[in-house]
């Protein structure tokens, strides 16, 4: 019986509602009286675009009856209060200068609004230096007061935050992170990734596109997604964590380049990446490997990871004694070692570098491409963009496992450092020696979520489930009806 408008105005105060049937709403705002009697009140909410956008909307009631308005919103309040996934203080880091700079303005004009419709409240720390996230989350912040520490930025700021939260979790329990065997703690906090970045792999691979509103939407409605995370070591020594990609031979070798090109902004990955291609460099070494025995499913099955996706977390990490199963080996000159722990799905490949992987399942798809033609590799490179399966080639194999190990060819012992840094005076002696040949230098780099490893020989393992991000994973699309449905009143 009572008239209802769309549009927005001016609120006097907020709070959020939630209707799990089709809209996971925001705010209502009892608005400013039309004419005093008369007081029309907006709830605002969260609809569903296309591909998987999420925009915030707004329904406004009007009401004769000032008491029934009243119980209206009273009874909202109540609802939302029972909420207790939704965070209410957070705390913020942005980039300035991640992707093309626009992260301050990003969060400025699209997240900061719709965060205080949300009543959600705020500390910002626009970051002054490369690590200053990570160090400030490792050592000075003081986390219990959050419900979340959310970065505005790329994947690089996105790692900044889970070194920051993981080795201050390690360190506030007491656990050794240089201990490639130990159990590490999970955070309690949860991350927000408002993208702004260059390849903003893991928004997309969580949230299914990089759009910083339906990003700041998925952490008002207080949503959770757990994620693996790999830890990478050399020689009993924690280097880093990983999340999305762990890459030697092309990947480390384009990110190498890259680095060098961060004045071209997103476009040095292209540039570096035709460079690489071009290069056909190869890498000799042996990778070893746990493989997951224990699971359903297969890199090369058809099942992608989407939202509610369950995992059995009593089959995770270190849940099965290593020799039961049995370590594989395979040797080999290789053009790449891509360890994926999720599906690394990105504006470049739409399905990723391993479609079928699980954002939270303990596992890692380790991809081994071997030695092969230019053609041939340009073939494989091709079919990440399109629907046609990558793993279907005799120099590709793919593996599904909880824990590997690599060591470069020309890595005997504790010398592979020296060797590293002799590594560009052997490769010009080998040349000098062979003037015709087409030598690959010695090593590659490990690309590591897009950070530069300085060891080639690591050995990593993949902890379940460690961290938790305000996202749900990605939802199968919803059907047109659903789109074109109208807003549910209370
Ligand atoms: C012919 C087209 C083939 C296109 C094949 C594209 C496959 C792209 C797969 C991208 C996977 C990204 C994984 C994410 C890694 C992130 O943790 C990390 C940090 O942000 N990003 C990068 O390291 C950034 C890595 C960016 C890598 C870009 C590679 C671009 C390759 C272009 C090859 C051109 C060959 C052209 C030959 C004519
Ligand atoms: N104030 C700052 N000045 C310089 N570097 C910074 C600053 N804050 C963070 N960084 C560093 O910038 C690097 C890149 O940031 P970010 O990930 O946001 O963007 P990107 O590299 O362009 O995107 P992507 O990682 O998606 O490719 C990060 O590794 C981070 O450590
Ligand atoms: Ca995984």
């Amino acid at each position: 019986n009572h008239p209802v408008s769309g549009g927005k105005q001016t609120a006097l105060s907020s709070v959020s509602f939630f209707n799990p049937e089709k809209l996971h709403s925001l705010t209502i705002q009892p608005l400013y009286p039309v004419t005093p009697s008369r007081p029309p009140s907006t709830v605002s909410y969260v609809e569903r675009a296309r591909q998987h956008r999420w925009r915030c909307s707004d329904v406004t009631f009007h009401c004769s009856d000032g008491a029934l308005r009243q119980q209206w919103i009273q009874t909202i309040r109540e609802q939302l209060t029972a909420l207790t996934s939704r965070p209410k203080h957070l705390l913020v880091y942005i980039n300035p200068y991640g992707g093309k700079q626009q992260g301050e303005c990003i969060y400025e004009q699209k997240v900061a609004p719709l965060f205080a419709c949300a009543s959600i409240s705020t500390d910002v720390i626009v970051t002054e230096h490369a690590n200053h996230a990570r160090d400030h989350l490792k050592t000075e912040a003081e986390l219990k007061k959050y419900d979340g520490v959310v970065c505005v930025g790329g994947d690089g700021m996105f790692s900044e935050i889970v070194h920051g939260l993981v080795s201050r979790t390690q360190r506030d329990n007491g656990v050794d992170q240089n201990s490639p065997e130990e159990k590490l703690v999970p955070c309690s906090l949860r991350i927000g990734i408002i993208p702004a970045g260059s390849t903003d792999c893991i928004c997309y691979a969580t949230v299914g596109i990089n759009d910083p509103v339906t990003s700041a939407l998925h952490v008002i409605v207080g949503d959770s997604q757990p994620m693996d995370v790999c830890s990478v070591h050399h020689n009993n020594t924690f280097l880093r964590y990983s999340i999305s990609l762990l890459g030697y031979g092309f990947y480390g070798d384009v990110l190498a380049d890259s680095e060098r090109k961060r004045w071209m902004g997103p476009a040095r990955y292209d540039f570096s990446g035709f460079k690489t291609f071009l290069t056909h460099h190869h890498y000799e070494g042996a990778v070893s490997f746990l493989p997951a025995t224990d699971i359903l499913g297969t890199p090369r099955d058809k099942t992608r990871c989407r939202a509610g996706y369950v995992t059995l977390p009593n089959l995770c990490f270190c849940s099965i004694p290593e020799y039961e199963v049995g370590w594989g080996v395979v040797r080999g000159k290789f053009l790449a070692i891509n360890a994926a722990s999720m599906s690394c799905a990105c504006p470049r490949s739409p399905m990723g570098l391993s479609p079928a992987a699980h954002l939270a399942d303990g596992t890692t798809d380790l991809i081994l491409v071997r030695k092969c033609s230019r053609f041939n590799f340009l073939r494989h490179l091709l079919r990440h963009t399109s629907k046609d399966d990558q793993f279907d080639m005799t120099f590709v194999e793919v593996h599904r496992v909880r824990r590997f190990r690599f060591t470069p060819r020309h890595c005997q012992n504790d010398s592979e450092l020296d060797l590293r840094e002799n590594g560009k005076q052997l490769f010009s002696q080998i040349c000098r020696d062979h003037p015709a040949c087409s030598c690959s230098p010695a090593y590659s780099s490990w690309n590591c979520d897009g950070e530069i490893l300085p060891h080639a020989a690591i050995e990593v393992g993949v902890h379940c489930q460690l961290i938790k991000l305000f996202a749900r994973g990605i939802e199968e699309q919803p059907l047109f009806e659903d789109l074109a449905n109208p807003p549910c009143a209370l």
